[in-house]
C-alpha cells in the first residue's frame, strides 16, 4: 500500500509528514528525490547543462536554482524541458527506495511526501491520496508569518499554484489542519491506526 501525502504552500504537510514518522511510518521524499537526481554528475545534472549551459552552474558546480526557477518561469518551455529530464528520475529513485525498503519490510505501508501529487501523474503511482487542507485564510496567515512575507507576496505564491480547494476534491482522504497540533495529531494516529490494521489484514 502506498499513500500520497500532499499539501499545498503552507498547508502543514512537512508538520503532518514528520507526525507520521513519528508514529514509525516510512515515508519516501519527493523533494529528497528532487536533489538527488541533479547532484553534481550525475546523469539529471548532465542533461540540463547540456540544455540549458554551463552559465545554469554555481561555481562549485551545483545548480544555480535561483537562476534556474528564474528562467522556468519566463520561458514555460523551458520548464517542460526540466520536467522531462526530473520527473521521470524522481518517480523511478522513489520507486526503488520503496521496493528497498519493502523487501526489508514486506507488506508495510509506505508514504510518499509529494507536493505536486496531483499537478504531474504521481497521483496515479499511488493506491490512496491524503491531502492536508487548510482554508485560504488559514494558508494566508501561516505562509505570511513562515516565510515573513507581506500578504500581497503570499497571495501571488498561494495563486501559483493549484488552490487547495481544486486538490480537495481528487484526494480519498483530507486531514484537517486548521485548529490545533494535537488535533492535527489525532487524525494522524487513527489513520496510521487504521493503515495498520489494513495492512495486516492482507
Ligand atoms: N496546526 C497548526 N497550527 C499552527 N501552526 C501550524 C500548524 N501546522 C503547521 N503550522 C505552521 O504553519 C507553517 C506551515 O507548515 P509546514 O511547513 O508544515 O507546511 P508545508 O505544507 O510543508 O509547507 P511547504 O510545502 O510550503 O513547505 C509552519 O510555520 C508550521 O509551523
Amino acid at each position: 500500500m502506498i499513500i500520497g501525502l500532499t499539501g499545498g504552500i503552507a498547508s502543514g504537510k512537512s508538520t503532518v509528514s514528520a507526525m507520521f514518522r513519528e508514529l514509525g511510518a516510512y515515508v519516501v521524499d519527493a523533494d529528497i528525490w528532487a536533489r538527488r537526481v541533479v547532484s553534481p554528475g550525475s546523469s539529471g545534472w548532465k542533461e540540463i547543462v547540456d540544455f540549458f549551459g554551463r552559465e545554469i552552474l554555481t561555481e562549485d558546480g551545483e545548480l544555480n536554482r535561483p537562476k534556474l526557477a528564474e528562467l522556468i518561469f519566463h520561458h514555460p518551455d523551458y520548464r517542460h524541458r526540466l520536467n522531462a529530464i526530473t520527473h521521470p528520475k524522481i518517480r523511478i529513485g522513489m520507486k526503488e527506495e520503496t521496493e528497498d525498503y519493502l523487501k526489508q519490510y514486506p507488506g508495510q505501508p509506505v508514504i510518499w511526501d509529494v507536493p505536486l501529487l496531483f499537478e504531474g501523474d504521481t497521483h496515479q503511482l499511488v493506491d490512496e491520496t491524503f491531502l492536508v487542507y487548510v482554508p485560504y485564510d488559514i494558508q494566508l496567515e501561516r505562509l505570511m508569518k513562515r516565510n515573513q512575507l507581506s500578504e500581497e507576496e503570499a497571495k501571488a505564491r498561494i495563486a501559483s499554484q493549484m488552490p487547495l480547494d481544486s486538490k480537495r476534491k481528487l484526494a480519498d482522504y483530507l486531514i484537517d489542519n486548521s485548529l490545533t497540533l494535537e488535533h492535527t495529531r489525532e487524525q494522524v494516529q487513527s489513520i496510521w491506526r487504521t493503515i495498520q490494521q489494513n495492512a495486516c489484514q492482507e
